[in-house]
């Protein structure tokens, strides 16, 4: 198994085989807690005015996301796990825009199969990559706004290649890192609400859902994030 990490939009558009496209903080965690919470439709829209048309067309949809991670105008929730934890989106489609990760999925099209990537479903991430046992995985960084490295993403990537090549992870290091040391907590600076200190510890869940979320078509030219539940040892 060949497994390559890239960055950022560009890495996006490199990537090749079974390819994660990695956003811990925090487009793809909230996409976990999203489907945790029942939705039957999650889609991943690059165009906030795509998410608009959509909400226009079907003004039952749900608007997640944000831009600059600031909740955009009549979108039902912001891009923050806090913010949907208790919803129940059973029934529902959920449109998400996001400034990286969202960005990231769609992208992605020279990779033979996408699925997300954060902490807070890693060890199903690990276990379907090994079911899978693709020659060649791309690890994606999305970064912030997908345009800058952003630690936490490039972390959980090097925590996803050392699982599959056997080698040891330290994942209470990797939090204090991230609370004490790195740049990254300037998502909590968001002053409007939309990035609730709660979202860091929310987003650094490891292993509270046991599926992964795959991309799908979705009608003509969009992309659905499905579940697909994953137990230790069994082909997917
Ligand atoms: O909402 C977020 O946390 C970020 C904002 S940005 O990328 O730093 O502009 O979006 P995401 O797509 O979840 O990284």
């Amino acid at each position: 198994m060949d497994i390559q990490i890239y960055q950022l939009l560009e890495g996006a558009q490199q990537a090749r085989g079974l390819t994660v496209i990695i956003d811990v903080f925090r487009a793809f965690s909230v996409a976990c807690y999203a489907t945790a919470g029942g939705v039957e439709n999650l889609l991943a829209v690059g165009s906030i005015e795509t998410a608009y048309r959509l909400k226009q067309e079907r003004p039952n949809y749900i608007l997640i996301g944000e831009r600059g991670g600031v909740i955009q105008p009549g979108f039902d929730y912001g891009n923050s796990p806090h913010a949907i934890q208790q919803a129940d989106f059973s029934g529902l489609t959920i449109v998400h825009t996001t400034s990286a990760g969202t960005q990231g999925i769609v992208n992605a099209v020279n990779a033979d199969e996408v699925i997300t990537g954060s902490f807070v479903n890693a060890q199903a991430i690990i276990d379907y990559i090994r079911q899978r046992n693709p020659k060649q995985v791309s690890l994606v960084c999305m970064g912030w706004g997908a345009v800058e490295e952003a630690d936490e993403d490039t972390l959980f990537a090097q925590y996803v290649k050392n699982a599959l090549e056997g080698k040891p992870n330290d994942f209470e290091a990797i939090v204090r890192y991230l609370r004490h040391e790195s740049k990254t907590g300037k998502f909590l600076d968001v002053s409007d609400g939309s990035a609730p200190p709660e979202d860091f510890d929310l987003c650094l869940s490891l292993n509270r859902f046991p599926f992964v979320l795959k991309a799908e078509p979705f009608g003509e030219s969009l992309i659905r994030l499905s579940r697909q539940n994953v137990t230790e040892g069994a082909a997917p």
